[in-house]
């Protein structure tokens, strides 16, 4: 049977149609694209990103196999608040559009492109929507399968090649041995780098990248090893993963809603287990805008304000948004009562 231009078949397929041509614009409204595609925001913005990137005629790959893929890697996200299939497909296309930075013009092998934007599809697959900690905490299976390291991101990476195994959704047959087992590699090496535990060394990290950047003539930065190259992938994925206050304020706002109801809902559970109930995870305790900006003064706008140094002059504005994100979370403070400044 014919695939639908857009991947899947929906009622709404122009409307889905003029949203996905700005699949290459920071800001893409996922919520929409949820919406209009019946609830496959992560297969029909994957697929627009491989048709963009001409991955399945470079790769060979076969589309029927490509969407019998994305849609059982869809089906394996769960419906939790917020590491759902939205998020999934948002951290996707938040790579798709970083990988298209005038100073990475080049860099990047098509392999390497196409290892990236498979890592940001499937980096939270089957998440339970409780963290690490909690899972090592309550003497889960995975914590127990994977040892307390990086549980989460292990079980996604798990979940995401089982998945390949299947013939019918196998969008690698085509590839060779060695390109497999470069794209396995970078694949694991992206996903393992989103466990939010290991940010303060990544930062470190693209710090001193930054220090000691190389660029070619016209400012394309040169990256020699195997090392190097990954490395930036694997800021960039982070980057993605943690770019919700650099959006628009009204999609923003919509990813603080849902990251607090899964926090609530694990602090509900911590407590009826009688474990102590996680910072931030304590609904009786909310202080969400304090949160937010603690959130982007310690964590992202360190972050950012590091990649926009690595890619000046392309993220400036992803930037100067997310300086005035932080100051519209600051803005609704509740302001220190008079008592407490005396
Ligand atoms: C839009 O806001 C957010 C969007 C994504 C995330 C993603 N968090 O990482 C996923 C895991 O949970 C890892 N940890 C993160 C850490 C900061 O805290 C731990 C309890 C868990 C957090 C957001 O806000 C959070 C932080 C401050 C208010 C709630
Ligand atoms: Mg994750
Ligand atoms: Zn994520």
């Amino acid at each position: 049977s014919p695939i639908p231009e857009l991947g899947v078949d929906t009622p709404n397929s122009e409307e889905l149609r003029v949203l996905l041509n700005h699949i290459n614009d920071w800001g893409l409204d996922t919520f929409r694209i949820e919406d209009l595609s019946g609830q496959r925001p992560l297969t029909v913005i994957t697929y627009r990103i491989f048709q963009e990137r001409s991955l399945l005629r470079t790769y060979n790959i076969e589309p029927h196999t490509l969407i019998s893929y994305l849609l059982t890697l869809e089906d394996h996200y769960q419906s939790v608040p917020y590491h759902n299939k939205a998020h999934g497909a948002d951290v996707c296309q938040s790579m798709h559009v970083l990988l298209n930075a005038s100073a990475l013009d080049g860099v990047f092998t098509e392999l390497e492109i196409m290892s990236a934007i498979f890592a940001s599809a499937v980096h939270d697959v089957d998440h339970p929507g409780v963290t690490n900690q909690f899972l090592i905490n309550t003497r889960s299976d995975l914590a127990l399968m994977y040892n307390d390291e990086s549980v989460l991101e292990n079980h996604h990476l798990a979940v995401a090649f089982k998945l390949l195994q299947a013939d019918e959704r196998n969008i690698f047959s085509h590839l060779t041995a060695k390109q497999i087992k470069t794209l396995r590699k970078m694949v694991i090496d992206m996903v393992l780098a989103t466990d939010m535990s290991k940010h303060m060394q990544l930062l470190a990290d693209l710090k001193t990248m930054v220090e000691s950047k190389k660029v070619t003539g016209n400012n394309i930065i040169m990256l020699e090893s195997y090392d190097d190259r990954i490395q930036v992938l694997q800021n960039m994925i982070h980057c993605a993963d943690l770019s919700n206050p650099t959006k628009p304020l009204d999609i923003y706002i919509k990813w603080t809603d849902r990251i607090m109801e899964e926090f609530w809902r694990q602090g509900d559970k911590e407590r009826d287990l009688g474990l102590e109930v996680s910072p931030m995870c304590d609904k009786r305790v909310a202080s969400v805008e304090k949160h937010q900006v603690g959130f982007i003064e310690f964590i992202v706008h360190p972050l950012w304000e590091t990649w926009a140094d690595l890619v000046y002059p392309d993220a400036s504005a992803i930037l100067e948004t997310l300086e005035q994100n932080r100051d519209w979370y600051q803005s609704r403070l509740s302001p220190p009562s008079s008592s407490s400044t005396t």
